[in-house]
């Protein structure tokens, strides 16, 4: 296996230039290099498969429903803890494999791997109560019970900001309920799920139960969606492919879950703690260098603490690092790609030429390739791009607003729902806005709310289904009734 450029990778078994189908090791003719996005050195390359491929893994995965859905789900979950277990005890190779792919700074990769594990944690236990019905029966010579069933085969389509937890927050359930899966990880991030691939190996996977493929995304896709023994598509990332997914889907009637694009609002009401809120929005916004489709997208200031919320934020916005994920202290890494940095560009270029004022930040760093300025806007409007678009960057847009009525509206004035943030003490407030704000994920005084146990998505076009949380497993069960007739 080629171990290529991962600094300090003690298991070079775990980076794989293969991918997993069918519990074996396949190759292809052509290849997609994988780049280092701080440095743009060739980390390695993975295969380009295409239907074919993908059609054998789904062939293969079809073959081992059989027997994986009639373990029982305590034999399911041992394996699946036996993988949590190997994850952990990787979680330095697995982190520093992601730093190299996606660029993430080496802490923060780190805490993505134990994030991640936790969903196959949470869903190895999650699947030992799932149980049916016994139902009152309104007839004295019927008895009603309810199954719940795995659907079937899986397929999942995966984005590069969290090249692992994407996966296991989809693969945990579906295997924990009985499904067996096909994977395709991001072009830019496969690296990291082929290496959970090896680790789900040693932990004893069956073959066919879950298999990994990289490749044409087109051609995967299309394979995916069309392919009548798969019964359910999962998909994160941008709601435009969301979207053509879905409609590629309803061919066969699939069952689909949907984690699309967010426009998180970020409140700061005249109540709120504001040394608070300045940590929640460094918290929220410059996560991943911004590139999470739960980050603040619009930071919305009532106007008697705006220009006391500005400078705070301004101060602790001024000490972030910006450098290589595996230097020490860096707590802002590259961008993914240049047409990352283009977006981010564009949004600042156009708030300016619309009025905003640049309080810090606002270009390339001198680093060059994709790392960015950390940037704070002033005096932004709604009539500017960042309030309509995701900027996927590290760019904070200060707007302000007088009333809460007012910064309620302005909050849910988006067609997305996934987040929303904000920051007041007063309880009626609390109640009040919380229940107003359309989002599926709404966080009050804090940054961040990723963790196993929370209801994962989004309404309007963020999306469809919950992953994560005691209801995760819900979209990989069908329900099934039975009545037993003559008594
Ligand atoms: N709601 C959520 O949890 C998340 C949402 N996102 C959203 O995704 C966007 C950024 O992530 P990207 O990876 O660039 O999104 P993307 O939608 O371009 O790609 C996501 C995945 O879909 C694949 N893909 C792209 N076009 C496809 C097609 N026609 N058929 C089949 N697969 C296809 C890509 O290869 C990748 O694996 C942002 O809008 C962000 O908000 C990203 C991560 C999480
Ligand atoms: O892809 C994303 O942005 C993640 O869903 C965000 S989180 O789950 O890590 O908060």
């Amino acid at each position: 296996m080629k171990t290529g450029v991962v600094p300090g990778l003690r298991d070079g078994d775990l980076l794989r230039d293969r991918c997993y189908v069918g519990g074996a090791w396949i190759g292809a003719t052509e290849s997609i290099p994988v780049v280092n996005p701080a440095t743009g050195e060739a980390i390695s390359s993975v295969p380009k498969l295409g239907a074919d491929e993908t059609r054998r893994a789904i062939e293969a995965a079809h073959a081992a429903f059989g027997s994986w859905r009639n373990e029982t789900a305590k034999a399911r979950a041992i394996v699946l803890r036996r993988w949590f277990d190997l994850i952990v005890a990787n979680q330095d190779d697995l982190a520093r494999i992601m730093t190299a792919e996606q660029g993430k700074p080496l802490a923060e990769a780190k805490g993505e791997i134990l994030y991640a594990a936790s969903f196959i944690e949470w869903f190895a236990e999650q699947g030992k109560r799932v149980d049916g019905d016994v139902l009152q029966s309104p007839l004295s010579d019927k008895r009603i019970l309810v199954f719940k069933q795995p659907v079937g085969v899986c397929a999942a389509i995966t984005p590069w900001n969290f090249p692992a937890a994407m996966i296991t927050r989809k693969v945990g359930p579906a295997l924990a309920a009985g499904c067996t899966m096909v994977v395709k990880p991001a072009t830019q991030t496969p690296l990291t799920a082929l290496a959970l691939g090896v680790l789900a190996e040693r932990a004893g996977l069956p073959k066919g139960v879950l298999s990994i493929v990289t490749g044409s995304a087109k051609a995967i896709g299309g394979e995916m969606t069309g392919n009548k023994l798969v019964k359910k598509i999962t998909f994160t990332g941008s709601t435009e492919v969301g979207k053509e997914l879905m409609a590629q889907a309803a061919g066969t009637m699939k069952k689909v879950s949907m984690e699309l694009g967010g426009n998180a609002p970020f409140l700061v009401f005249d109540d709120a703690d504001l040394d608070q809120a300045v940590a929640g929005a460094i918290a929220s916004k410059f996560r991943n260098t911004g590139q999470t489709c739960v980050c603040a997208n619009r930071i919305l200031v009532q106007d008697s603490v705006y220009d006391a919320f500005a400078d705070k934020l301004a101060k602790e916005v001024a000490k972030l690092k910006v450098g290589n994920g595996f230097e020490d202290g860096v707590g802002q890494g590259p961008l993914i790609d240049e047409k990352a940095v283009e977006k981010v560009e564009e949004h600042i270029a156009d708030a300016v030429a619309k009025g905003a004022k640049v309080k810090l930040g606002g270009k390339r760093h001198a680093l060059g390739r994709t790392f960015f300025e950390p940037t704070l806007l002033t005096d932004v409007t709604p009539a500017m791009q960042v309030t309509r678009e995701e900027t996927f960057g590290p760019v904070a847009p200060l707007f302000r607003f007088k009333t809460e009525d007012e910064g309620v509206a302005l909050a849910n004035d988006t067609e997305f729902g996934l987040a929303a943030y904000f920051y007041a003490r007063d309880v009626a407030r609390v109640f009040r806005v919380s229940e107003r704000l359309e989002a599926g994920i709404v966080a009050v005084n804090t940054g961040i709310i990723s963790n196993e146990v929370v209801p994962f998505g989004g309404v309007k076009e963020s999306g469809l289904g919950r992953e994560g949380s005691k209801y995760g497993i819900d979209d990989y069960l069908a329900i099934k009734s039975v009545t037993l007739g003559g008594l």
